[in-house]
């Protein structure tokens, strides 16, 4: 099956990264349409995918089609292929933001809404994954191989989508994020530590994390177990982290929510204007 991929940043790139390194898909079933055509003649270097010179052209050439454009340039790429879309078509945004319901509304077609993480570059991560009432079994399972490829699918309810996604999603981030700050105190701490160093103790550490937990099967509380010796130090940094990362972590949660709800709304505008 062709795989139409509109738009090639961070996530159109994952896509045909994780779908070529996991062979689930071939370059050459790859149909890309990004709208400055330059990236994708850089990018094909390496992978020699098709490059489209128009959304028709991906539409005629594909039955499953991924949208990865930032949310407020998904409608006007939906409106324009709505109406040249053939009954067996799938369609799948990749936006944070814009509900089915608003999707569907400009194309009666199936349409399934995936939220991917960069980390499936290298088949490892989760996507969510929400369908439409048009999505057939036969649909759902061709996408659900080509997610699975990427590391693990999971399918949510649209009403909680939004809190999965700063997990699964912008969780990559937000954890580089936080062990940059935790890097930089232990330099503060011991300036003779480079942050270079630090950086590099805490990538090892992190990925020796996952796997622990991940090879062991093991909570986080059981890990943490092993690590912090009864009356030891370690218990003394959980205990610091008890006291003020809840709230952080609160109003991590009410200020992304606050912008998903923004862009939801600016969204909804369009869909609602045309
Ligand atoms: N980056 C992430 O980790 C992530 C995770 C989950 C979901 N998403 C969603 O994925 C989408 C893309 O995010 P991104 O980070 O890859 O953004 P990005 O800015 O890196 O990429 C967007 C690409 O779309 C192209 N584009 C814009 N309009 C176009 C058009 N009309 N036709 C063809 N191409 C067009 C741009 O040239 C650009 O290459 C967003 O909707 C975002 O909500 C991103
Ligand atoms: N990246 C996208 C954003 O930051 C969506 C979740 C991860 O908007």
């Amino acid at each position: 099956m062709n795989i139409g991929i509109i738009g090639l940043g961070s996530i159109g790139q994952m896509l045909v990264k994780g779908f070529s390194k996991s062979g689930v898909a071939s370059p050459a079933q790859l149909f890309v349409y990004n709208r400055t055509r330059e990236k994708s003649e850089q990018f094909q270097a390496d992978w020699p995918f098709t490059i489209c010179a128009s959304l028709q052209d991906v539409s005629e050439a594909c039955e499953l089609i991924f949208i990865c454009t930032k949310p407020l340039d998904l409608y006007p790429v939906l409106q324009e292929l709505a109406p040249q879309l053939r009954p067996t078509q799938h369609i799948v945004s990749v936006a944070a933001g814009i509900s089915l319901e608003d999707l569907t509304s400009v194309s009666a077609t199936a349409i399934t809404k995936v939220i991917p993480t960069v980390t499936s570059q290298i088949l490892h991560g989760v996507s969510l994954y929400a369908c439409n009432q048009y999505v057939s079994s036969e649909q759902r399972e061709q996408l659900l191989r080509l997610l699975q490829a990427l590391g693990k699918a999971e399918e949510v309810e649209e009403s909680v989508i939004e809190t999965a996604t700063i997990l699964s999603s912008s969780g990559p981030g937000l954890i580089a994020g936080m062990m940059e700050l935790f890097a930089q105190a232990a330099h503060r701490k011991s300036p003779e530590l480079s942050v270079e160093t630090t950086r590099r103790l805490l990538v090892e550490t992190l990925l020796g994390t996952a796997m622990l937990l991940s090879e062991e099967d093991l909570h986080f509380e059981q890990l943490i177990e092993q690590v912090a010796t009864k009356g030891g130090i370690t218990m003394e940094g959980l205990n610091v982290m008890a006291e003020y990362l809840p709230p952080c972590f609160d109003q991590l949660f009410l200020m992304t929510q606050a912008k998903h709800d923004s862009l939801k709304l600016k969204t909804k505008v369009q869909f609602n204007e045309n």
